[in-house]
């Protein structure tokens, strides 16, 4: 049976990368550091998949078990050692932490171990693997070897999987759509090609259509939704005002993606469509704390709003309705957010916003940052 390493057992690891590794035939070992979800994937070495749809259908994922690596840092270096693939779906700002370990475990493998390898970062993050490969390389050993043996390809992956709380831990809800797109150029294991993966000649067009139109599109409700009362995604779509944010804002990541990429228009117009009623799904419940976390890293320079805004302007393309979502992402509160608290933090203390904007936002001072400011400004309460 062929080998995985994952890491990261959350709700994508479980609930997308976990089915489609097993549909392939591989051996899953999770890499985590949740003691309790480790603790169930040893024992069990099964877990369910539910459907969220009228079906609520079960997949069983079988052959799997769970290296904590806090704790026995030592078996997931073993288990590189052996791994037919390496996949992470851990959240971006985790990637430098577990970057030194997968050093080590790749230094391990290349004494003895010739057989190519990818390595696959599935996160919403533009470049994530190759950013991934910047943070091992900087402790990796023998990087002529692994220049020669491990790729590091670009990946995006699309299924919503909200937080669970089932009372089996390891079960998940998912919604039926998946979608998991590898940049095959920079693959070293090409002939490990998984059904259920589209391998694709250059990431870059998939990841912005996904990035700019399912993540804004779900930012956007979740900050609006937040900023009128509400808690889940589910009753902030059905508010009106929030539907209209949400389609103006489409249409202006729209456009870029149009122009940029040169989709047709038809296309994306059925593809936009397709997430807005992914978004309505009536049985799936999702929190907007979820959709808003980390909303420091959301308002990143190349992330789904900023980016987005920044190219429109290049273009002289209209980004009002972008500009406006962020006015409202900097009145966002959640104080079990680490990030959001320090945005609170930011925002509510400064003496100069249009200073913390630039930080936050890696923009510089100038007329962008200047709309930002008023966008904020007019949501003030
Ligand atoms: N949930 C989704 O709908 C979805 C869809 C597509 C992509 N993604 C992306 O996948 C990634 C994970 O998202 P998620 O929703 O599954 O999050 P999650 O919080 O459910 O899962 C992350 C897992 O990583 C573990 N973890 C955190 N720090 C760790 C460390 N230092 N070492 C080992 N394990 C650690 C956590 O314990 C958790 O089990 C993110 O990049 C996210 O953007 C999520
Ligand atoms: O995972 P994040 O924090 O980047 O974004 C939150 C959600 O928008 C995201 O997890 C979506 O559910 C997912 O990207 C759908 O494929």
């Amino acid at each position: 049976m062929k080998k995985a390493v994952h890491f990261g057992a959350g709700n994508i690891g479980r609930g997308f990368v976990g089915e489609i590794l097993a549909e392939n035939g591989f051996s899953i070992d999770f890499i985590d550091v949740n003691e309790q979800l480790i603790e169930a994937l040893k024992s069990r070495h099964t877990y369910d998949i539910e459907l969220a749809d009228q079906t609520h259908q079960h997949v069983v994922v079988d052959n799997v078990s769970g290296i904590n690596n806090a704790t026995d840092p030592a078996a997931v270096v073993e288990a590189i050692a052996k791994a037919d693939v390496v996949t992470t779906a851990i959240g971006p700002n985790i990637l430098p932490r577990i970057a030194p370990l997968i050093a080590e475990g790749l230094d391990e493998r290349l004494k003895n171990n010739e057989a190519p390898l990818d390595v696959i970062a599935c996160e919403n993050m533009i470049g994530a693997s190759q950013a991934l490969k910047a943070d091992v390389y900087k402790t990796l050993q023998n990087k002529e070897a692994a220049d020669r043996f491990v790729g590091f390809p670009n990946a995006a992956v699309d299924r919503i999987v909200p937080a669970q709380n089932h009372e089996d831990i390891l079960m998940v809800t998912v919604e039926p759509f998946h979608e998991w797109v590898v940049d095959a150029s920079q693959m070293r294991n090409a002939d490990l090609k998984l059904d259920g993966v589209h391998y694709v000649p250059d990431l870059e067009p998939y990841i912005e259509r996904k990035l700019f139109t399912v993540n804004t599109g779900h930012a956007t409700i979740a900050y609006m939704g937040y900023y009128l009362g509400y808690e889940d995604i589910k009753s902030a779509i059905s508010d009106e005002s929030v539907l209209a944010q949400l389609r103006a804002v489409l249409a202006q990541t729209g456009g870029l993606l149009v122009k940029k990429w040169k989709f047709s228009g038809s296309e994306l117009e059925t593809y936009q469509n397709e997430v807005i009623a992914r978004f309505m799904n009536p049985d799936l419940s999702d929190a907007i704390s979820r959709i808003a976390r980390t909303p420091l890293r959301k308002l990143g320079y190349d992330e789904r709003f900023i980016r987005p805004i920044r190219e429109t302007d290049g273009l002289e393309l209209p980004n009002d309705d972008l500009i406006d979502t962020v006015g409202m992402v900097l009145h966002y509160q959640d104080s079990g957010d680490a990030e959001a608290v320090e945005l609170r933090k930011m925002v509510d203390g400064a003496s100069d916003l249009n200073a913390v904007i630039e930080k936050i936002t890696g923009l510089p001072a100038g007329p962008l940052v200047e709309k930002i400011k008023s966008a904020y400004d007019k949501y003030v309460r």
